[in-house]
């Protein structure tokens, strides 16, 4: 589902922020990806999502080599990959409904498709009800399941969630794993970036923990494995 081969990127100002990762993601994996503070992991995702180009290397994306894909077809490696960020995100000015349907028309969604699985996306999340109401009218729990629902637009077989929980208290903290694991459960491979030890350790996924640029474990069912 994803892989990477020999992949190092290394930024113009010559930090080598992924040296020689080798990493292979099954399809309906769970994953959490943690490490220290500029260890990596933001590159990692952003070079799934193409945002960033790594310097050597092979990286495939549903089976796609994504190494040497056009920018053309950027757009179409996006629909297979959901993005969740710790800040949420959504358009202020919007509602519920919009955020998510702005989303769907953006992917060229026909209105009809649209107004048919906005309800669905929404009830997904526990959100049903809540479509006319705006993101400042919304807890930071409800704002990352409004997050959560436009990742899931188009139903994508990749979902990345960056520090997701990042911004919540503990028990928020969990409403969102809960969700992501009903994702994960209905097929949806999960990549999720975290410092939150407890989640990671309670959870038993695999674990692959990058420093300094390279793998320094890689376990079926890891733990968190620092002290912050
Ligand atoms: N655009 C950039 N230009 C130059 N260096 C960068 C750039 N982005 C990141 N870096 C450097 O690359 C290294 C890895 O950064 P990255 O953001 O991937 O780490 P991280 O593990 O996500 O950190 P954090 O947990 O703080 O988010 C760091 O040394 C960082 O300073």
């Amino acid at each position: 589902m994803i892989e990477f081969s020999n992949v190092s990127k290394r930024y113009d100002n010559g930090v080598m922020a992924l040296n020689n990762v080798n990493i292979k993601i099954e399809k309906g994996e769970f994953v959490f990806i943690v490490g220290p503070s500029g260890a990596g992991k933001s590159t990692f995702i952003k070079s799934i999502l193409k945002e960033v180009d790594a310097t050597t290397g092979k990286i495939w994306v549903d089976d796609v080599n994504i190494t040497r894909l056009h920018r053309r077809r950027v757009p179409y490696l996006r629909r297979k990959v959901g993005v969740v960020f710790q800040d949420f995100r959504l358009l202020p000015n919007k509602t519920v409904y919009e955020n998510i349907a702005y989303a769907m028309e953006i992917l060229g969604t026909p209105q009809r498709t649209i107004r048919k699985q906005v309800p669905m996306i929404l009830s997904l999340v526990g959100l049903s009800g809540k479509g006319n109401v705006y993101p400042n009218q919304l807890s930071g729990g409800e704002q990352q399941r409004v997050s959560i629902a436009r990742a899931m637009i188009n139903n994508p077989p990749i979902l990345i969630a960056d520090e997701p929980t990042g911004n919540l208290d503990p028990e928020t903290s969990w409403e969102i794993m809960k969700i992501l694991r009903t994702i994960n459960r209905r097929g949806t491979t999960i990549l999720m970036a975290t410092h939150d030890k407890d989640i990671v350790d309670i959870m038993k996924k695999r674990v692959i923990a990058l420093e300094r640029g390279g793998v320094a474990r890689d376990e079926k069912i890891g733990v968190y494995g620092y002290d912050d």
